[in-house]
């Protein structure tokens, strides 16, 4: 009998520069490719929060939707199951007589423990992973994991210095391994559709990455990524990526084709530093672990906070007295995107003039984004806070200054009715609970 290998799909969803699909279509068995939405992810948690909003299920869906057109194409079937992972997989491993799993690593505690737990459930099966998230693999890096430094300026210098050059692999064989079930029927029989201009898959997100090193937009990046509007005044990559319908590498690689083509400037360096950003809160989080999601951080500084549900409330709702952060907040809810100069405001707004603990906000930030990526979520709200990998300490932006320079004429906050429901006082009750 052929040798039987599941491939478990997390964070992974696309063809191309996927080292695993790229192994299974050497390999002589029988395969099975499964993804397995969790229901606790509609669920709210700790913080009353629910991990998946509306914005990121339908990319999801979308994303999940292409995925299952492509793998059919390759004679494969991709099967999309729900319930608790462990469970799922535990028993899907034992019912189809798995010989093998292969996965993505992962960077969240959270997903690691699910996959320890499948482990230790099926003791004779070979568990294999392979890292598809980062740039660099861990043996690449210049130094220990447990010396990642501390903070990213050395960390960039480190990486810059090894002179590594990447490169992105392209799936070029014809067809994958059979399937060990045929689906009669395909599990997602129409993507969701929605007018963002984030459309969730990995079709949609090379066009995306095509289009955008077609234009002259590279060129201009430094300039133009603090802007708080304009779908291109930043790159726009972080959803494709927070799915891995596209890899950080293919980006690289893509910086690299344009600046030969059409020079280097600090602009284009810029993206390439950005997604140096990324990396570094990637291994970050892997060193940090739970520390990632605690109050006092791996600094152990405990910021000013105060506990209130009202204050939350309405900066979730964009009803505080800050007519930038209220217009932030309504994009965000409205479309599950908003730029990182947005982000670090809104984030801002939260820890200092609010004085809430950030956790808050990171998991509404999880719960809203598209783009929500564990590290990169919870390692800035951590900067903001000043319990991470800041070495100033946190930050504070001034909501007045902001909105001077990047709204000097009030376009984004009218666009979003920041000034509507703009309660002039914070709280509505005072320290007793009786209405202020
Ligand atoms: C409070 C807060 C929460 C954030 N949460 C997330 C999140 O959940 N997911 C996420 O991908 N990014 C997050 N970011 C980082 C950043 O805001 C987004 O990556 C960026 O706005 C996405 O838009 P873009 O693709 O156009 O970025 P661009 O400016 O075009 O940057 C290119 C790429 O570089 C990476 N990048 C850029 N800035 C950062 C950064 N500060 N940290 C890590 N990576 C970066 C992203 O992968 C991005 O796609 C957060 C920032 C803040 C301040």
């Amino acid at each position: 009998m052929k040798k039987r290998i599941l491939y478990w799909l997390q964070n992974d969803l696309r063809i191309d520069d996927n080292p695993i699909l790229n192994d299974l279509s050497q390999q002589q068995c029988e395969l099975d490719i499964v993804f397995v939405i969790n229901p606790a992810w509609f669920k709210s948690n700790n913080y009353q929060q629910k991990p998946y909003g509306v914005h990121k299920q339908r990319f999801l869906m979308q994303s999940l939707y292409e995925l299952q057109e492509s793998v059919l194409g390759l004679g494969q079937t991709l099967h999309i199951l729900e319930g608790d992972p462990v469970k799922v997989f535990t028993q899907r491993i034992n019912e189809l007589g798995i010989d093998e799993v292969v996965y993505s690593e992962q960077i969240g505690v959270y997903e690691q423990r699910q996959i320890t737990a499948v482990k230790s459930k099926c003791a004779t099966v070979v568990f294999k992973s392979v890292m598809q998230d980062t740039l660099y693999q861990q043996q690449q890096l210049p130094f220990e994991l447990a010396d990642l430094p501390t903070g990213f300026t050395p960390f960039r210098k480190k990486i810059e210095a090894t002179g590594i050059s990447l490169s992105s692999v392209p799936f070029s064989a014809k067809r994958l391994p059979p399937p060990i079930i045929l689906c009669a029927k395909q599990p997602i029989s129409e993507p969701p559709t929605g007018n963002s201009l984030l459309q969730g898959g990995h079709k949609a997100g090379l066009t995306h990455c095509l289009q955008y090193f077609s234009s002259a937009l590279p060129s201009s990046y430094k300039i133009t990524r603090n802007e708080l509007d304009g779908f291109d005044n930043s790159t726009k990559f972080s959803s494709w990526l927070a799915f891995g319908c596209i890899s950080a590498k293919q980006i690289f690689c893509a910086v690299d084709a344009y600046e030969a083509q059409h020079g280097e400037n600090e602009s284009t360096y810029w993206i390439k530093f950005e997604l140096l950003w990324r990396e570094y809160f990637k291994w970050h989080a892997i060193n940090v672990k739970h520390q990632l999601f605690t109050f006092k951080g791996k600094k152990q500084s405990s910021p000013l906070t105060t506990f209130s549900p009202n204050r939350f409330a309405k900066w979730c709702q964009g009803s505080t007295p800050y007519p930038l952060v209220n217009a932030i907040m309504k994009e965000l809810n409205a479309t599950g995107f908003i730029t990182n100069r947005s982000r670090q405001i809104a984030a801002s707004c939260l820890v200092n003039e609010l004085q809430l603990d950030w956790r808050y906000g990171a998991a509404y930030f999880e719960q809203q984004l598209i783009d929500y990526d564990v590290a990169a979520n919870w390692g800035n709200w951590q900067y903001i806070a000043g319990v991470g990998v800041d070495p100033r300490g946190g930050r504070h932006f001034n909501l007045q200054k902001q909105t001077q320079q990047y709204d000097p004429h009030g376009e984004y906050i009218a666009k979003w009715q920041g000034n509507e429901h703009c309660d002039a006082q914070l709280d509505d009750l005072d320290a007793a609970d009786w209405p202020v």
